[in-house]
């Protein structure tokens, strides 16, 4: 059986009473499997316990109860790091080190070596698109920009798990898009993904499954599939000139409409008899509503 790149069990977190505040229970006794390969998202609003999860298997804090491993080691012994990347929340990075110098140092700690490791460094960089400030002091740097280096610090070293807290918060829409195609083209490498994130749609198009944390608790883990597969409904969106039963037509002069799973078919081929064009066919709900819905929160 292949050892799984994170497994969680039981794991808690009790934050200690500090002042005149009670001490906070972050986790509450939570278990959960990444295999290798497997991109998972862990969602939740805040203060949910997406950081202090992250926060234990990163080594940063400790955990009260539970364990958790990396590939085996358990998240107490440094090795268990080694060549993992990470990219916390809000990146604290050397300021004054150059994006440049800042990647050929997380090369060396991870003791990765490559032919040119200047021009591998300055390829991640421009993949960012941070070229023209790959010589810069990153004490210059946006939030966003900022958040751009610890993602291709975190990738240039070709981790076998990549660990992201937050990855897209931070990051305009250009932003987002180029670090899911970058994560995308990761996974489609083999690579294992573990990102938080409050909201499902910035990590549907990356995520195998779905956990949703809530309060301490793993309220559920589920598959796209899952979510969506048992509809009884789905949405058709076509483009006619003629009404046809059931369908309403939208501003942009395309027509919508929901069908019952077991009429699509039939509805499809009078679509198509009415000289309508297939453009759209998907469940109805979206993946954050289904997802709500499995877990009780809508
Ligand atoms: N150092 C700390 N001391 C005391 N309580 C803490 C500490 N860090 C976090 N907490 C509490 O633990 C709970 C979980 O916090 P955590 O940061 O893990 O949530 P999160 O899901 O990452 O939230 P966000 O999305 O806002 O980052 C919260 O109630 C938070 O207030």
């Amino acid at each position: 059986m292949m050892v799984p790149a994170i497994a969680i069990e039981g794991l808690e977190k009790t934050y200690p009473r500090r002042w005149r505040s009670p001490p906070v229970v972050a986790l509450g006794g939570i278990s959960l499997s990444v295999e290798p390969g497997e991109a998972v998202g862990f969602i939740g609003a805040n203060g949910a316990g997406k950081t202090t999860t992250i926060k234990i298997l990163m080594g940063l804090i400790q955990a009260t109860g539970g364990s958790a491993r990396l590939f085996g080691t358990s998240v107490a012994l440094p090795s268990a790091r080694l060549g993992l990347g990470y990219v916390p929340e809000n990146p604290y990075l050397y300021d004054y080190l150059t994006p440049l110098e800042l990647l050929a140092m997380g090369m060396r700690l991870h003791q990765v070596k490559v032919h040119d490791a200047e021009r591998y460094c300055l390829d991640w960089i421009g993949r960012l698109g941070l070229a023209p400030v790959a010589k810069k002091a990153i004490r210059s740097f946006s939030k966003g920009m900022t958040q751009r280096v610890a993602i291709a610090q975190a990738l240039c070293i070709n981790p076998r798990l990549l660990i992201l807290d937050e990855p897209l918060s931070g990051l305009d829409p250009i932003g987002r898009r180029d670090v899911v195609e970058i994560l995308s083209e990761y996974k489609r490498g083999g690579g294992t993904l573990f990102l938080t994130s409050h909201v499902l749609h910035d990590v549907e198009r990356l995520a195998d499954r779905f956990g949703l944390i809530h309060e301490g608790v793993l309220r559920a883990v589920r598959s796209p599939a899952e979510l969506t597969g048992d509809q009884e409904s789905v949405l058709v969106r076509t483009f006619g000139q003629t009404a046809v039963d059931g369908m309403r037509e939208d501003f942009a002069g395309r027509w919508i409409g929901e069908v019952p799973r077991s009429e699509l078919w039939a509805r499809l081929a009078a679509l198509q008899q009415a000289g309508h064009v297939l453009l759209e066919v998907r469940p109805s709900l979206s993946l954050e509503v289904a997802f709500m819905r499995a877990v009780g929160q809508s």
